[in-house]
């Protein structure tokens, strides 16, 4: 069995009506600093931890990563094709990863990267979103190739239910550029971004807003790797306004360093919320290991 988690390190989240997630958030991120662990059961790491490719190793080490991490991080961020490669056992693995998170006070972000026609997008939103789904996480990732009006049932849904959403922007492989800088200065990713901001303009009596930093988010973030360099800068995109959460992937194990972040971020650092999968996740499987590897990180990010 894993060890147990050092006792009196309590939630930051309370019990009672769910604020919005942008508020939630800012709350969780002043509380234990900027920090996302993403849980990615890779095969690999499976086998590293000594577990089968299988949804009994799957489980193990979902809620081990939970267990370790669900008052040391801010967030955590379950890679849905990890648990969708077990088929539908492996979902519902997801499902019990969702609620274990829930059930210990961190937040979650489902990272599906969700999008289609508005129609389906409404299913999607369901699934991902709405109160009773065995799926609702307190956030999900969505995907705007389709348009981001396409995505307005999730939109909508998440200011209505106390969720969040994180629409690609600048993603943080290196194929990402061939999309989404198109444009130039007026690229797909400054659209996106200028839509974000609208987006938490308009809900922003219900969802918070105005100022930079994290204090007051809106509930419409974006998803912007920290492997992009000077990618803001060169696109003219202003992180600043668009009031909003920005996850940043690629800390870690895809080369950034929180140096690279505080760099690439600049004024709106503040509102990062940076996130590691296999740099930490390869110190497990033990839950001491893995608390270190979680506190070392924050630690850089919060010194950056
Ligand atoms: O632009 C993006 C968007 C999402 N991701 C996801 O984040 C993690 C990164 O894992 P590491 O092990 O820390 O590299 C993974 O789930 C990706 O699908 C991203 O990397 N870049």
């Amino acid at each position: 069995m894993p060890e147990s988690a050092a006792a009196g390190e309590q939630p930051v989240l309370s019990s009672g009506p769910r604020q919005p997630f942008g508020s939630r958030l800012a709350a969780a991120m002043a509380a234990r600093g900027p920090l996302c662990v993403g849980i990615d059961p890779h095969p690999g790491l499976l086998a590293d931890w000594g577990l089968n490719d299988d949804v009994a190793g799957l489980e193990r080490f979902s809620l081990t990563v939970v267990e370790a991490v669900a008052t040391l991080a801010a967030a955590v961020k379950p890679q849905v094709a990890l648990y969708e490669r077990h088929g539908s056992a492996g979902m519902a693995v997801l499902e019990r990863t969702l609620a274990a998170a829930s059930d210990a006070g961190v937040l979650s972000i489902a990272d599906a990267k969700r999008g289609d026609i508005g129609s389906t997008m409404a299913a999607y939103a369901d699934a991902w979103l709405r109160d009773g789904s065995a799926l609702a996480a307190d956030s999900v990732t969505l995907s705007p190739y389709l348009g981001f009006e396409s995505l307005r049932p999730a939109l909508d849904l998440a200011a209505e239910s106390g969720r969040g959403v994180f629409v690609l922007a600048l993603t943080s492989n290196p194929e990402g550029k061939s999309v989404q800088h198109v444009g130039g200065s007026e690229s797909v990713a400054r659209r996106i971004a200028e839509a974000a901001a609208e987006e938490n303009r308009r809900y922003s009596g219900t969802l918070g807003s105005g100022g930079s930093g994290s204090a007051g988010l809106g509930s419409v973030g974006l998803v912007v790797g920290a492997t992009i360099g000077g990618a803001l800068v060169e696109l003219g995109l202003d992180l600043d306004a668009v009031h909003g959460p920005i996850l940043a992937p690629g800390l870690g194990a895809q080369g950034a360093t929180p140096a690279d972040l505080r760099a690439t971020f600049g004024t709106a650092y503040p509102a990062v919320l940076a996130t590691s999968s296999r740099g930490i996740l390869a110190a497990g499987p033990t839950i001491a290991g893995l608390r270190s590897a979680t506190e070392a990180t924050r630690d850089g990010l919060l010194k950056a």
